[in-house]
């Protein structure tokens, strides 16, 4: 890093961990900027929950450093811990205290004095759009307005890194668009973000910079636009077809030409090819659909994304 780049907020290098013979965790670094969103993408078992534990001093490293505003994280307590802000998958919130009352409760634990507390809780009731709510016991929210609470738990203490794990897993549209909201709101005040999910539409929409993690490893970062521009010379082919389409994808992973194929992200009824010149090897794919047995319904062929990036990349879909 030269002189003129701002301290990270959080540096990680050469992180491992294994469980027993498997390296959930394999040697991986990076940094975060101030104000910066960084999404961590990877299917589930990729290791991301593994590498944000370890961020945030919740799990021992084999080997490796964190280290946030310059102070090592270790699990013992620590000042570093004080600058972080954790956002678990589960909800772990009182239920039978308001939501007023258990943002009060995760700034006591912080020790904020009382003003800063009562003035900081009204910030994060905004920031998390549940002020209309405070009075109310957090049994009597639903799931999602939960899920925004426990956001709202990890900020009470005005962290410097905000680390969210997948918390849009299983949420209402609405409620998944409110955190959405709220993240890029985080970033625009000088929070640094760290936030995993294998949902490529929301890495591409919030992060400033993405990193893909697969098997443990970070096999890419850079910025959306920068990932993307990996796979400019690829075509996405979509195939709508009804057959055996898992069978029809690992047969298209067979040509030399494809670099990934994979039944496509929200639909079932979609492979999603990645090749270098869709036009020329489309007679080819539609000839083995049709000695597979599976019917297309139609083809497109799109613009390249990020999951055309993870295709690419390791020739399986996101979510396999
Ligand atoms: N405590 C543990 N003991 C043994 N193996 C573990 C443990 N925690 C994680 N693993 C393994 O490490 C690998 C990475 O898991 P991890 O939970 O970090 O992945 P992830 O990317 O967060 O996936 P998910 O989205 O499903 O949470 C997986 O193979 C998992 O089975």
């Amino acid at each position: 890093m030269n002189d003129a780049a701002p301290q990270p907020v959080l540096d990680c290098a050469h992180l491992v961990r294994r469980f027993g013979d498997r390296t959930a965790v394999d040697d991986v670094s990076l940094r975060i900027a101030p104000g910066e969103t960084y999404g961590l993408l990877g299917p589930n078992g990729a290791g991301k929950t593994t590498a944000i534990r370890m961020v945030c001093g919740l799990l021992r490293p084999d080997a490796g450093t964190v280290r946030v505003a310059g102070l090592p994280v270790s699990t013992a307590a620590g000042p570093a811990k004080r600058l972080i802000g954790f956002v678990p998958q589960e909800v772990a919130l009182y239920p039978d205290l308001s939501v007023r009352e258990n943002l009060r409760f995760f700034g006591r634990l912080y020790r904020l004095p009382r003003r800063r507390l009562e003035a900081r809780v009204a910030e994060v009731l905004d920031l998390i759009g549940l002020t209309a709510r405070a009075r109310d016991r957090v049994d009597s929210l639903s799931g999602g307005m939960r899920r925004r609470l426990n956001i709202g738990a990890g900020l009470v203490h005005a962290p410097t890194l905000l680390v969210l794990d997948e918390p849009t897993v299983g949420v209402d549209p609405q409620s998944r668009h409110a955190i959405l909201e709220s993240v890029t709101r985080f970033g625009e005040q000088g929070m640094a973000v760290l936030y995993t999910t294998h949902y490529m539409e929301e890495a591409e929409r919030l992060c400033d910079r993405v990193g893909i993690i697969d098997r443990g490893r970070l096999i890419a970062e850079g910025t959306p636009r920068e990932l993307v521009s990996l796979v400019a010379e690829r075509d996405r082919v979509r195939l709508t077809a009804v057959g055996d389409l898992d069978a029809f994808a690992r047969a298209c992973r067979r040509f030399t030409r494809v670099e990934g194929a994979a039944r496509g992200g929200d639909r079932d009824d979609v492979v999603e090819v990645v090749v270098k010149d869709a036009r020329s090897l489309l007679p080819e794919l539609l000839d083995l659909a049709h000695r597979q047995g599976v019917h297309v319904r139609s083809v497109e062929i799109d613009e390249p994304d990020l999951e055309t990036v993870f295709l690419h990349l390791t020739g399986t879909a996101l979510r396999e």
